[in-house]
Formats: structure tokens, C-alpha cells, sequence
């Protein structure tokens, strides 16, 4: 195997280096300079398109980064302008099932860091498993089950550079008190309250759904809602010292009984999103701003 292969290949994570290259890309084909990321879960990326005087770049156009190959994430980054606030959204992430190792899956948060991002909204479509959740709601992630760290995978595998963040970070307070706060202020001033739940998310691999004695086991475990993503890119983000704020819109109902022909597929996932998008939007904008306001005053 040659050094490039050994450097390169999907066992370790890319250098400081390469990341650089790839903020550095981005920072000269945009005058925006960010202090916001926001990644968008299935559907829910647009956001994206409600920027304004937005610089558009195809994942394909940036060096070094992988492709989105699901529907209802369009593969771009979109860097731009919300109520005034400087934002870069990834319109569309990569799922470890669509073959990428974790790192990769979360290697664009480490783009935006090396390009001044301090603040990250990760958002994803998951189904409900808490019984008192509803289709269409909004859930805050408050914490989260790393079932992949559990069998010992972890987008921070591999040699670790400091200059990124500490070989063991915590994980406790992963989700940002002060945002989670500020964020239950908004959604009771948008007159949200009935609609939106605070609870725990859990990774899995995907791209299977889950089985009924899977679903009865996580709720045991304390899960409140189930996905495909979203730990990877807030595992690395907090590593990195980020401040996090996630949410899950609920896009179905996780199926716990045996007697029922029902069946989760993507296709409702997407239909709900659709539906939800524009409160969803409104709600993130929300928080923006009053998140920049938070990055002046510190
Ligand atoms: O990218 P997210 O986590 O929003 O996408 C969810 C998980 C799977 O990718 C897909 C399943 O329908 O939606
Ligand atoms: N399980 C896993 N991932 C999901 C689901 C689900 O029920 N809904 C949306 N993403």
C-alpha cells in the first residue's frame, strides 16, 4: 500500500491538512464568514434555500469531500445569509450506510470549524418511539445513545490531533443547556409548546428500519426517538468545542406490536418533512438569531 493509500484510506481520518485544504476552498469562493453550521436531515434542507446573497457549492466541487447518495439531501454546501446572520448549511450529510466510515460521515464539521464555525444546529427525520410522541412533532435532543461507540466504532478512531480536540472529550452536556433553553423560549413564543417534546436519540447503522423486539429494547434503554445519523457530526463536534443545539422532527411512528401490516419507509419520512418544513424553518431561523446574538455577547 502506498503512503497516500495509508493516509488516505477510510481506516483513518483525514489530516489537519486535507480538512484545511477543503475550508480553505470554501473560504475563498464566499465573502461570508459563518459562525453558524447547520447540517439538515432527510427533507429538511430548505433551509438552505432561504439564505440570501448565497454562495452554492456541489459536494462534488469541494476537495476532498464525499457525495450524498440519499434521496431528499441534495448534496451541497450553501453559504449565505439568514435575517442578516451568516450561516453555512449542508443541504444533505452522509449516513454510515451509505458506506462511509463515521469519520467521514462527520468530517464536514470539521470543515466548518477550521473555517470560525463555533455554533452547530444538527437536525434529522427519526421515528418516534416514545408513546407520547405524535407524527409531525419536533423533538430537542437532549441527549444522546452512541450505539456504534458501544461496539467500538467512533468518528474519532484512529490517531488523534490535538489540534482538533483532546484524545478523551466528554460527552456529558453534549447538548447545550443555554441553547436548549433559549430554544423552549422560542417554541413557546411561536406557540409551539403542544408540538414539540425534549428527549433522547439513538443511532443505528440503517439502512434496514428496526425490528419490533429491536424498537421494545431501545425503549427500555431510554430512547425516545430512533435514527441514522446525527451522533457522528455532534461526537466530533463537541471534540472539537462547538456548541451543539439538534433536533428530530418525528417523521413516524415506531412500530412496537406484532399485529399490524404497517411498515416505516423513507417515502413518509419525506412527506412529513415536507409538510413540517415551514415551521421548521421558521423555528431555526429563530434560534439563529438568537444564537448570534449569544456569539456577540461572548
Ligand atoms: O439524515 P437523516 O438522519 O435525517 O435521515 C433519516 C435516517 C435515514 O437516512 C432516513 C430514513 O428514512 O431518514
Ligand atoms: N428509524 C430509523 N431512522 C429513521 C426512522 C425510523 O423509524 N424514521 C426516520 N429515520
Amino acid at each position: 500500500m502506498c503512503l497516500e493509500e495509508t493516509v488516505m484510506g477510510d481506516d483513518t481520518p483525514y489530516p489537519f491538512e486535507v480538512i484545511k485544504e477543503s475550508a480553505d476552498y470554501l473560504l475563498s469562493g464566499t465573502q461570508h464568514r459563518p459562525k453558524i453550521g447547520v447540517i439538515c436531515g432527510s427533507g429538511l434542507g430548505g433551509l438552505a434555500d432561504q439564505l440570501d446573497e448565497r454562495d452554492v457549492f456541489p459536494y462534488e466541487s469541494i476537495p476532498n469531500f464525499p457525495v450524498s447518495t440519499v434521496a431528499g439531501h441534495a448534496g451541497r454546501m450553501v453559504i449565505g445569509l439568514l435575517s442578516g446572520v451568516p450561516v453555512m448549511c449542508m443541504q444533505g450529510r452522509f449516513h454510515a450506510y451509505e458506506g462511509y466510515p463515521l469519520w467521514k460521515c462527520a468530517m464536514p464539521v470539521r470543515v466548518m470549524k477550521l473555517m470560525g464555525v463555533s455554533h452547530i444546529i444538527v437536525t434529522n427525520a427519526a421515528g418516534g418511539l416514545n408513546p407520547e410522541y405524535k407524527i409531525g412533532d419536533i423533538m430537542i435532543i437532549k441527549d444522546h445513545i452512541n450505539m456504534q461507540g458501544f461496539a467500538g466504532d467512533s468518528p474519532l478512531r484512529g490517531r488523534n490531533d490535538e489540534r482538533f480536540g483532546p484524545r478523551f472529550p466528554a460527552m456529558n452536556n453534549a447538548y447545550d443547556k443555554n441553547l436548549i433553553a433559549m430554544a423552549k423560549k422560542i417554541v413557546a413564543d411561536m406557540n409551539l409548546t403542544n408540538v414539540v417534546q425534549e428527549g433522547v436519540y439513538v443511532m443505528l447503522g440503517g439502512p434496514t428500519y428496526e425490528t419490533v423486539a429491536e424498537l421494545n429494547m431501545l425503549r427500555i434503554i431510554g430512547v425516545d426517538a430512533v435514527g441514522m445519523s446525527t451522533v457522528p457530526e455532534v461526537v466530533v463536534a463537541r471534540h472539537c468545542g462547538m456548541k451543539v443545539f439538534a433536533f428530530s422532527l418525528i417523521t413516524n411512528q415506531c412500530i412496537t406490536q406484532y399485529d399490524t401490516d404497517a411498515q416505516a419507509n423513507h417515502e413518509e419520512v419525506i412527506e412529513v418533512a415536507n409538510i413540517r418544513k415551514k415551521d421548521l424553518q421558521n423555528l431555526a431561523r429563530r434560534i439563529i438569531v438568537n444564537m448570534s446574538e449569544e456569539y456577540q455577547e461572548s
